[in-house]
């Protein structure tokens, strides 16, 4: 049986990740999100995840639930294996992945379109504080990272500025995922 491709969405904070993941799920009956597994603390939202402590997150690792595990912003971050069950029965799986772990992605999922978003550090800053998911300093501190690069040896990047509005990335996305419609 073959495996969907998995769909990195990748960028720093503020880009609009979470906000394109959720506009393809809408839009595109086949393709699904990955509810992600994170240690987040009580009272922040964001993203649909499964919030759980930094014990049982530990435990979760013990027991190989995760296809793929990384520290960021002082917390856990996990993408359970159930990945794989999702990859039978759609036509593609779309992930939030840190940059730092896109070669480790590739090698585990074996097909991966990495998806890069990127924007002017004026529009992040602005888009991080309308957010308002975190405090100045930890705002001040994800812009930090906004220039972090992408590993080399990825065979399938896209990259694509989402400073415009949110229709249009979706429509550029979608003419390169699916060709033909172009
Ligand atoms: N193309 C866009 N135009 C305007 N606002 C956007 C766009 N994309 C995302 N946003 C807004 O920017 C903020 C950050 O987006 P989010 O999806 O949380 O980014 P990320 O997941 O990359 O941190 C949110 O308030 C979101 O509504
Ligand atoms: O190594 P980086 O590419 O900089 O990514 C670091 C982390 O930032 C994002 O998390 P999250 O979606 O929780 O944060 P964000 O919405 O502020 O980007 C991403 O999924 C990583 O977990």
């Amino acid at each position: 049986m073959s495996l969907a491709p998995v769909i990195a969405i990748v960028g720093p904070s503020g880009v609009g990740k979470d906000s394109v993941i959720e506009a393809l799920d809408a839009r595109v009956p086949g393709i699904h999100r990955v509810r992600r597994v994170i240690t987040r603390p009580e009272g922040e939202q964001g993203e649909d995840f499964d919030r759980v402590s930094v014990d049982r997150f530990r435990q979760m690792v013990a027991q190989g639930a995760f296809a793929l595990h990384w520290p960021a912003h002082g917390l856990f971050y996990g993408v359970p294996k159930t990945v794989e069950e999702l990859r039978k029965q759609a036509d593609g799986v779309m992930v939030n992945l840190s940059r730092s772990v896109l070669l480790q992605a590739q090698e585990v999922f074996g097909d991966l379109v990495v998806i890069s978003l990127t924007a002017e550090p004026e529009v992040l800053a602005h888009r991080l504080s309308a957010r308002g998911r975190e405090g100045v300093a930890e705002q001040a501190r994800r812009m930090t990272r906004a220039k972090a690069s992408l590993p080399e040896g990825l065979v399938r990047v896209i990259e694509i500025d989402n400073s415009g509005s949110l229709e249009s990335t979706i429509d550029t996305i979608l003419d390169h995922l699916q060709p033909e419609r172009a």
